[in-house]
């Protein structure tokens, strides 16, 4: 039967010689070479196959699908499956769209960034050598201890070394001559003693009318000259304060006699008073409210300047606006408390100015505003910069007074002997009865030399404010990119073997002739000592938080002595361990007794 076939139902396909047959249904085919069973499912024939489901068929010229809808031809498809296709070939096509344009964006995005290093190639030539981070970004420190970091990379990178922190770029000194230098040399003073740009400075000081937060300009030239000015004549040069200075000491002495020897957190006592002798410079007398309005913006300031919590503000200034929050109570609570300052110091404070009868430097800054006004019609020291002044001088005294007073007493704690010592010297140069004087400093060398030997031991501010330089700046061979944040690392400073003997030794014997004198200032322990910073962005309080540490130092151990309360152990002096209560250190946390001196010999056999 060659040429002719037909299926089991009997539908024919025949042909002789052609080459396919199939009946309606699709059942079977045939033809010389070609086959599929009754279901569909196969062919044999060397060379023409089909799957199980008909929906391929490999070998030139024959295609079937499920339902046996032939093709027969290479590139014929099943419906279906060149549906299937094309959908997938629709995919295909918008991917292959979607990976063109991305591909796109990221050359462009590289073009921009290579023109962005290429134009700003010129500034990041020669820098100082420091601790690489990750691209861009840099590294992430510990921002309460970072003195601790910096010190450590001093030790590998040199006296001067340039570090990105979080992006932003950070330049250290790390010694005495590279300090002054960048921030007191003629050369780089109108570069290097700028301010970043600050959220406080801006939003709490009215944008910027303020002398610790300004960048360094004729305002601020003229703001910090008024300030000292105003301070020098009504703080502790005047008889008026210095009697109100004498009432605070005496006050102090009383709490603690009251106390009756209890443990106490000594700044218990002490900061109220801190906070008292500040108002009263600013007013001439220190009310109740005044004085809890210093201690409000003093806490609440000191919680919004630690650079952790201001760094936040500063990235993201709306975050004040956002409900239920930390930064936005915080934000409300210091605006409130500025109002409150505002109206006590400004507004009730001009009710009582009377141009015949200055006693405080607030009335002495109107004084300056009425002289401006005669000079040029128009002051530009306004309320705004008053404002911003006393501001700037609780949130600059208090703390760091804290600081230095509750780090003093904690070594006088661990040194009983060198309380003794001190308590003597009173006793030759003052007397049990006399009150101290600011005036007894010069008189007493060894309460001096201890006095700084605490705050080169313990370097209370281990870092100085940032300082900034709007300009590129060439300086120690490099180049310094403009908008860097330069920090003078004064705990280097003082632990630096090379400068100092046993830097980690408590030892104020080191400011000492071997007559028991103090060194002259041109020595060079005392050149090294820098705990105020130097230059024109050096300390205005440096002279009256030597003479309050001299007055509550010697006023009390007049009458008193520090001891550990039985049963309770100090924790190690080493300056290392000081607990960063940014931008200060304290001592690690301690209680203490006040004893009468009298009754030391009975407290001590009880
Ligand atoms: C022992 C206590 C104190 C220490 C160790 C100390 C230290 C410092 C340091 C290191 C600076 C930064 C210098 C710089 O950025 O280069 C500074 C700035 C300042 N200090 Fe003090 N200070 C103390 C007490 C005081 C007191 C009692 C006052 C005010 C009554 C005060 C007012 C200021 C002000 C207003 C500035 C900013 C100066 C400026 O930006 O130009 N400080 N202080």
């Amino acid at each position: 039967m060659a040429g002719i076939w037909t299926n089991e139902t009997g539908v024919q396909a025949n042909k002789a010689g052609t080459s396919i047959w199939t009946n309606e249904i699709c059942l079977q085919a045939n033809m010389a070479g070609i086959w599929t069973n009754e279901t569909g499912e196969r062919t044999n024939k060397v060379g023409i196959w089909t799957n199980e489901t008909g929906v391929q068929a490999n070998k030139a010229g024959i295609w079937t699908n499920e339902t046996c809808v032939q093709t027969k031809k290479a590139d014929y498809f099943s419906i279906k499956y060149i549906k299937r296709l094309s959908r997938q070939r629709n995919i295909l096509q918008q991917l292959r769209k979607k990976m063109l344009f991305e591909i796109l964006l990221g050359v462009v995005t590289i073009t921009i960034f290579m023109f962005y290093v290429w134009i700003t190639k010129e500034n990041l030539k020669n820098l100082p050598p420091g601790p690489k981070g990750v691209f861009w970004f840099g590294l992430k420190i510990d921002i309460p201890n970072m003195h601790l970091d910096f010190t450590k990379w001093w030790k590998a990178f040199g006296d001067v070394f340039e570090v990105k922190i979080l992006g932003r770029r950070i330049l250290v000194l790390n010694s005495p001559k590279t300090i002054r230098e960048a921030f007191e040399s003629k050369a780089y003073t109108t570069l290097m003693n700028h301010r970043p740009p600050n959220f406080i400075g801006y939003k709490i000081c009215n944008q910027y009318k303020c002398v610790l937060l300004r960048k360094y300009d004729p305002t601020f030239i003229a703001m910090k000259k008024e300030m000292v000015n105003s301070m020098d004549t009504h703080g502790f040069q005047s008889k008026h304060f210095r009697s109100l200075a004498a009432d605070m000491m005496n006050d102090v002495v009383k709490d603690f006699i009251d106390l009756n020897g209890r443990p106490i957190d000594p700044m218990n006592v002490l900061r109220p008073s801190f906070c008292k002798m500040i108002g009263t410079l600013f007013a001439g007398n220190c009310s109740h409210i005044l004085q809890k309005h210093v201690a409000d913006f003093d806490s609440h300031g000191d919680q919004m300047i630690k650079p952790q919590i201001h760094g936040v503000y500063k990235k993201f200034p709306w975050i004040r606006w956002i409900p239920f929050q930390f930064y936005n109570r915080l934000y409300k609570l210091v605006q409130k408390i500025k109002k409150d300052l505002q109206k006590a110091l400004l507004f009730d404070l001009r009710n009582s100015y009377n141009t015949s009868n200055i006693k405080c430097m607030v009335h002495q800054l109107f004084r300056s505003q009425d002289l401006q006004r005669l000079e040029r019609g128009k002051p530009w020291l306004t309320d705004a910069h008053i404002h911003g002044i006393a501001m700037d001088l609780i949130n600059t005294s208090i703390l760091t007074t804290k600081a230095v007073m509750s780090g003093f007493i904690f070594l006088l704690l661990h040194f009983p002997e060198m309380q003794q010592k001190i308590q003597e010297e009173i006793d030759d140069v003052i007397g049990k009865d006399r009150q101290p004087e600011v005036d007894d400093r010069k008189k007493t060398p060894y309460i001096q030399a201890c006095i700084y030997e605490c705050l080169r031991y313990q370097s209370h501010l281990p870092l100085t404010a940032p300082h900034y330089n709007r300009k590129k700046v060439d300086i120690f061979k490099f180049t310094i990119p403009p908008k860097t944040i330069i920090f003078g690392n004064l705990f280097a400073c003082h632990h630096d073997e090379e400068l100092w003997e046993d830097p980690w030794t408590f030892k104020p014997e080191r400011y000492l002739t071997e007559e028991g004198q103090l060194i002259d200032k041109d020595h060079p322990n005392m050149i090294n000592l820098i705990a105020f910073g130097v230059g024109e962005r050096m300390c205005v309080g440096y002279e009256m938080a030597l003479d309050r540490m001299f007055l509550y130092t010697t006023y009390i151990l007049q009458k008193f002595s520090f001891v550990v309360p039985n049963g309770s152990q100090l924790k190690s002096h080493d300056p290392r361990n000081m607990v960063s209560e940014s931008p200060v250190l304290l001592p690690p946390p301690y209680m203490c007794r006040v004893v009468k001196r009298k009754e030391m010999g009975k407290d001590e056999a009880e």
